[in-house]
């Protein structure tokens, strides 16, 4: 049996199939992708609401990490990929014509499996996007770093190094930079790629926890292979099984009495 976290089990259930607008971050809209001529995604609707922690799980190649890319159209780097349907953020397709994907990717950051700092000062890391953007104030820059070092739960243990390079920090800390740079330009969505899989479980605890307190500015959506961290984590969790969204639930529903055999034959690791 899955236990689900206090918070998320207390948490008020939101009622997903008829979020109102304001409570609405995305809108996944009848989404099919391909790779060539094979399916890998199949007919996905959803709405992801706003300021929450909301979980993809299945097992391995299920589509999870294929329909998280969507979100901020990293597939468009994929040559054989092609997709139907839409996504809607805060009310606006991002698959529209007129849509600048740079300016996507700082609305929708993305944090991947492995570390990936850049090499360079942990301080030029987190200012990174600030200084593609032009920005060169130094109090400006001074203060985002703080900022997003406290947000990303790093400060205390960095302050005194900032110069240093961020391949001196562990692999749990470069994850934590690597989320400092993600909010340092203030996304509005945070997309989290199984970000403690290549963690040991101190630094994963540490990065859950982190999860839990993002939700306060940030939506974020979180690919995680790992059926107990979705519970410990997220508000809601989508089961998808082969390129299908199965169930989609409040975390505490999905886990303790799902609607569906398939869920539970999950969940409860009949496969997987
Ligand atoms: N770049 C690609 N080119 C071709 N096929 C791909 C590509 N990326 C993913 N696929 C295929 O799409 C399907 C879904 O893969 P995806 O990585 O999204 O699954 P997943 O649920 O995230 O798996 P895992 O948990 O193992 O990471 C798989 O059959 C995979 O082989």
């Amino acid at each position: 049996m899955i236990s689900v976290s206090p918070t998320t089990a207390n948490a008020q259930a939101l009622d997903l199939a008829n979020l109102t607008e304001a409570q609405t971050a995305l809108e996944i809209k009848d989404l099919n992708l391909y790779y060539g001529s094979k399916q890998a995604l199949f007919d996905v609707s959803m709405k992801i609401p706003k300021g929450q922690v909301t979980a993809f799980i299945g097992p391995s190649g299920c589509g999870k990490s294929t329909l998280l890319r969507c979100i901020n159209r990293m597939n468009d780097l994929v040559d054989i990929c092609r997709i139907e349907g839409q996504i809607d953020l805060h009310g606006t397709n991002i698959y529209g014509r007129s849509v600048d994907v740079a300016a996507l990717r700082r609305r929708v950051g993305m944090v991947f499996q492995r570390p990936n700092p850049f090499p360079k000062s942990i301080y030029e890391n987190v200012v990174y996007g600030l200084r593609l953007q032009g920005i060169k104030d130094r109090r400006v820059l001074d203060e985002a770093v703080e900022r997003s070092l406290r947000g990303a739960a790093l400060w205390d243990e960095v302050k005194d190094r900032l110069h240093d390079n961020a391949f001196g920090l562990s692999g749990g800390q470069q994850q934590r930079l690597v989320i400092a740079r993600a909010i340092a330009i203030e996304p509005e969505v945070l997309l989290l790629d199984e970000p403690t899989s290549a963690l040991d479980p101190i630094s994963t605890l540490v990065i859950e926890e982190l999860i839990n307190e993002l939700k306060s500015k940030y939506t974020v959506v979180i690919v995680t292979h790992n059926m107990q961290q979705a519970a410990r984590v997220s508000d809601q969790t989508a089961f998808m099984y082969m390129g299908e969204l199965i169930e989609y639930a409040d975390t505490n529903t999905l886990f303790t009495t799902p609607s569906l055999k398939k869920t539970e034959d999950y969940i409860t690791g009949r496969y997987g």
